[in-house]
């Protein structure tokens, strides 16, 4: 291993290393049940800053130890005033900038990024993920980044020829202060994706995570600042739903682009639509995944442990219903439960680990009686879906389970309609491609939906039929950032990644320009 002894987390001794190198845990610092942080989570105007708002903090938990990893002091309206008061006056002068010089920083800033080994160890440490799996996601948070850089420059407007040689022109323009909520699945990763593309466009943003995961996005904060982007650019802010509603109110915020459940994604559209303020929702879903008697099984099965157990199953996106035709329905079923009980739960910052723990106590036992209700409902219990201890003592508090396939589902089951947001994959079994559809698409969500075949013709036939954002042919769970991703009906509203975000970070205007004479009919 590369040893770099800089390190951004005042407070804390973390050893850096070059990016992908797999460092032998004999020379991880950071290990399980040891990091305490005491510095502040909240940034803005340049700085980490402490609330105005005294005496109300909250736990924040380590989640494979269960440990208090922190304390979290929320953000009340002095706090946002100034932070959003910070991005308005950065915004002046990073909108003015060309998309070159936007550019620049922003490549800087995923230099940067791509350094420190220690965003991902944080993000293990917060969340309770696979070291593994958080390289992957700050780095999709590094290519995002990139990626936008990439478009600063390139956006520009049409010219349009009017008659006696009038024309009119379009500029596109960036939107102002955006707010950016995020949920505590991919924390990082969702902060880079937010912001990559509003400050692409010229924008600012406040940022505030989830108050379960409140670690990275600092860290992010920090990074944009050290790659010289003006003070006051990207803030973050802590807290919970007093805090969200504060941002989304604020007479200063022109967007509101939000991560997590329908439930709040609404309540946001509301309080947005007060000031007539666009959103993004990026919401749940409960993502039907189509298996053909004619796939290619050993990818099938790939397929559907991928549909199910990134991030301890913790996925908006993932395939949980999953239909496999009856004739290969056993074959099928045995061999993903063969694969799930091999799957190495632990620590997390083991490199062997391949799932670490669930991200607090009562999301785990919100996770596991949802198993207790499929069993009463009558699906079998196939494997998993039970409390795990790891053998490692420090490990005896943490939030683990066993992943769980469940087997004999109908669609009417609690399992089969409600989004668990955990490791449990329910199996349902299907004759005819009419049939799966119509069952595929009885939801009210429309995140994602995936389909394995041989038959390249089913397979777009299908996909033309299915109800989602995100289609997935012969694979699942993938996300480049040059491609759009987000959902259908209650799964949300706009895109992110891909070109078309430009749109939903920017505004278009329109300019008329006379060169003749005012043809006025008074
Ligand atoms: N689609 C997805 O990617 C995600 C879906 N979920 C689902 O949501 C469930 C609950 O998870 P939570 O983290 O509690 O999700 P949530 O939707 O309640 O919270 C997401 C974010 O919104 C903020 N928030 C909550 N209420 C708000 C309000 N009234 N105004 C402004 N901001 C507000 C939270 O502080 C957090 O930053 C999960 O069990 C899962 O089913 C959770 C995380 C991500």
């Amino acid at each position: 291993a590369i040893r770099d002894t800089r390190s951004m987390l005042r407070g804390l001794t973390v050893v850096l290393r070059r990016p992908h190198a797999a460092p032998p845990a004999a020379v991880r610092c950071v290990s399980s049940g040891t990091v305490d942080i005491t510095v502040p989570l909240n940034f803005w105007a340049g700085k980490r800053r402490t609330s105005h708002e005294k005496g109300h903090k909250e736990n924040v938990y380590e989640p494979a130890t269960g440990r208090v990893l922190c304390h979290l002091e929320p953000c009340g309206a002095v706090d946002i005033n100034q932070a959003v008061n910070a991005a308005k006056s950065a915004f002046g002068h990073w909108s003015k900038m060309s998309g070159m010089e936007r550019m620049k920083i922003m490549i800087e800033a995923a230099h940067i990024i791509e350094v420190r080994e220690e965003i991902a160890e944080m993000e293990v440490v917060n969340n309770g993920k696979s070291i593994t799996e958080a390289r992957l996601d700050v780095d999709s948070g590094r290519l995002c980044i990139e990626y936008y850089a990439g478009l600063a420059s390139t956006l520009a407007g049409q010219h349009v020829q009017l008659p006696g040689g009038s024309f009119a022109y379009t500029r596109r323009e960036p939107l102002g202060v955006c707010v950016g909520i995020g949920a505590w699945n991919y924390p990082f990763q969702i902060a880079s994706w937010k912001s990559a593309p509003a400050l692409a466009c010229g924008n600012s943003m406040v940022f505030k995570p989830s108050p379960v995961t409140p670690v990275t996005a600092v860290l992010l904060a920090e990074i944009y600042a050290q790659a010289g982007a003006p003070d006051g650019l990207f803030n973050v802010v802590q807290g919970s739903q007093e805090t969200g509603s504060l941002l989304c109110h604020h007479p200063d915020v022109a967007k509101v682009s939000f991560t997590g459940s329908v439930p709040t994604g609404k309540k946001i559209m509301e309080m947005a639509s007060r000031g007539v303020k666009p959103v993004t929702l990026e919401l749940g879903g409960k993502s039907p995944l189509l298996i053909f008697q004619d796939s290619d099984l050993e990818n099938a099965v790939r397929g559907a442990l991928m549909a199910n157990f990134l991030s301890q199953g913790q996925v908006c996106s993932n395939g949980t219903r999953v239909f496999v035709q009856r004739d290969i329905l056993s074959e099928f079923v045995e061999e993903v439960v063969k694969r799930t009980q091999s799957i190495e739960i632990g620590d997390p910052l083991l490199e062997t680990t391949r799932m670490g723990a669930l991200v607090s106590k009562p999301h785990l036992e919100k996770v596991l009686s949802f198993v207790e209700q499929a069993k009463k409902e009558g699906a079998s219990v196939l494997c998993g879906g039970e409390p795990f201890v790891p053998s490692d003592p420090k490990l005896k508090g943490g939030y683990y389970m066993t992943p769980c396939v469940l087997g004999d589902c109908t669609d009417e089951m609690t399992c089969v309609k409600e989004e668990i947001f955990g490791p449990v994959m329910s199996v349902l079994s299907f004759e005819t491609e009419e049939e799966v559809l119509h069952r595929a698409n009885n939801t009210t969500l429309g995140l994602a939906a995936g389909v394995f075949t041989r038959d390249v013709r089913r397979a777009h036939r299908v996909v033309e039929h299915l109800k989602a954002g995100s289609c997935f042919i012969n694979n699942y769970n993938i996300t480049p950032v040059e491609v759009p991703f987000g959902g259908f009906k209650m799964s949300g509203i706009g895109r992110e990644n891909g070109q078309v975000t430009i749109e939903h970070y920017s505004q278009l205007k329109t300019v008329f320009v006379e060169m003749g004479d005012v043809d006025s009919l008074f």
